[in-house]
């Protein structure tokens, strides 16, 4: 038994959709498979812009709609005989027609709540499983659509809930249990205990898979996407990237998190728990094994097993010489950023405890600094905290191995490689699993010092 799921560069249009059908198709004549399928590509991105511009009144939510009407009615035109290809967008219209509801509702109140978005969000997995699904059974293989969110169940932080795997495992268990022919499972979506819709994240659809495995315990979670496997770095970044035949959990885990988005970061969960083995394929490349991301695998006899990066990040830099030997000024800098929902993505402070700085994203740096300049505001007066400085346009990247443990001269090697390629190092961080050195660039410097790095670990004889 497998779970295969594909992303939405896989299903994004009919001519992709009968392609990834005929690979799903062929692995159940081996095996039972269940299918999980996100929206189709670039349609979460349109549904966020569709709720921003409802929320401040913009008509331009309403073209977005018929653009997504205008792509559903061209696949289902390309996929169903004209009697077949009636009933669909009857269904699919009521879908949308419920969409462009909530969307006016939102241009009205001119309010979109997280939970709102959350709701918006999902019509992009449940119109176009319901597609695939109905594809599927008119092509001669049975299948039925599933809503993830009659067995998924979350907490309600909504954009990035968290699972309840108590809860979930034996609610998908039962579902599937019942389901007649394959199972097409909506991927990101889930709900809350009270029923309310939430999403897992963006790129969730991954997750959702690997949760489904680790329920029916599954032999293996396969990731469909349109690269051969993970790469050594991003290729598209790095052109010598090269495919990575397996990685350990906790690397994948790692390059996940630092922004390879080959695979959502909590993927690796589920997978740790029922010791299954994930694999990506890539569905313009079948025949290709593609990446083994399992406990225990090996990244290659390289020091490192790969790099990874996040742009649109900024550095907050607290200063003064009153916070030395002070303790608990870090306890409340993080629990003023907890509460104000600031992500930090990366810390590091001098040993001198002169300076702590830390790592978000930019679009949530004036916040973070709001909420530290509330918290920190005595220390401010008093001059025991010099400064609280903002450094917008940065870059974070992440080399990650393994192999980099009780590996004496990695630091060496990386800053000297990032010297000679002339790349300003504005902040370092290295985990205490020595698994991962993180540090932080301006972001005009990226390809070069990704490629620098690359080339210093990966690409020169060892
Ligand atoms: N280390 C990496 N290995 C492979 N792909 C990567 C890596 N880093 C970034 N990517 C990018 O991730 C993309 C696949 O992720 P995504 O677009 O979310 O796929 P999907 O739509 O299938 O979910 C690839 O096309 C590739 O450009
Ligand atoms: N559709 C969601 C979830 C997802 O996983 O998408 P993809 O598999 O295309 O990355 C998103 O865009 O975030």
């Amino acid at each position: 038994m497998k779970v295969m799921k594909f992303g939405g560069s896989s299903v994004k249009d009919a001519e992709k959709i009968q392609h990834v059908s005929d690979i799903a198709r062929r692995a159940a004549s081996s095996e039972p498979v269940v299918l999980v399928f996100s929206a189709m590509k670039g349609i979460t991105d349109m549904l966020i812009d569709a709720a921003t511009s409802a929320e401040k009144g913009d008509p331009a939510y309403r073209r977005l709609v018929e653009e997504i009407k205008t792509r559903q009615k061209e696949a289902i035109a390309a996929l169903f005989g004209n009697d077949t290809a009636k009933t669909i967008e009857k269904e699919i219209g009521t879908l949308l027609d419920e969409l462009s509801d909530i969307l006016h509702g939102v241009e009205l109140v001119r309010e979109c709540s997280v939970r709102t978005m959350d709701m918006i969000m999902s019509f992009g997995e449940r119109i176009n499983c319901r597609l695939i699904a109905s594809y599927l059974s008119a092509s001669g293989t049975p299948a039925q659509y599933v809503d993830a969110r009659s067995m998924i169940v979350t907490d309600s932080s909504h954009g990035n809930a968290k699972v309840d795997f108590e809860a979930s495992y034996p609610l998908i268990r039962q579902t599937l249990s019942k389901v007649e022919g394959i199972a097409v499972v909506t991927g990101f979506i889930a709900r809350t205990e009270k029923g309310v819709t939430t999403t897992l994240g963006r790129n969730g659809s991954d997750y959702t898979a690997s949760l489904v495995g680790a329920a029916i315990d599954a032999d293996r979670v396969e990731i469909w996407t349109d690269v051969d496997g993970v790469l050594s770095a991003d290729p598209r970044l790095v052109p010598t990237a090269f495919v990575l035949p397996e990685i350990s959990l906790e690397d994948a885990m790692e390059l996940s998190y630092f922004g390879a988005e080959v695979i959502h970061p909590y993927t690796m969960l589920p997978a740790v728990d029922k010791n299954i083995s994930i694999y990506i394929k890539n569905t313009l490349n079948p025949d290709v094994p593609g990446t083994r991301i399992a406990a225990g695998a090996k990244g290659g006899s390289a020091p490192i097993t790969g790099i990874a990066s996040i742009e649109n990040v900024a550095l907050i830099n607290i200063e003064g010489g009153g916070m030395l030997g002070h303790p608990g000024v870090a306890s409340r800098v993080f629990s003023a950023l907890a509460h104000a929902k600031v992500n930090i993505i990366m810390i590091s402070q001098a040993s001198s405890e002169h300076s702590i700085c830390m790592v978000c994203r930019e679009k949530e740096a004036a916040l973070a600094v709001a909420a530290l300049k509330t918290e920190l505001a005595e220390e401010l007066r008093y001059r025991m905290i010099q400064s609280i400085e903002l450094v917008n346009e940065l870059e974070i990247i992440a080399v990650v191995g393994e192999n980099m443990r009780g590996t004496p001269g990695i630091s060496g090697r990386l800053f000297s490689a990032l010297g000679r390629a002339n790349i300003n190092v504005l902040a370092i961080a290295q985990g205490s699993s020595e698994r991962n050195i993180s540090f932080v660039i301006h972001q005009e410097s990226r390809s070069a010092a990704l490629n620098a790095v690359h080339k210093a670990f990966l690409e020169e004889v060892q």
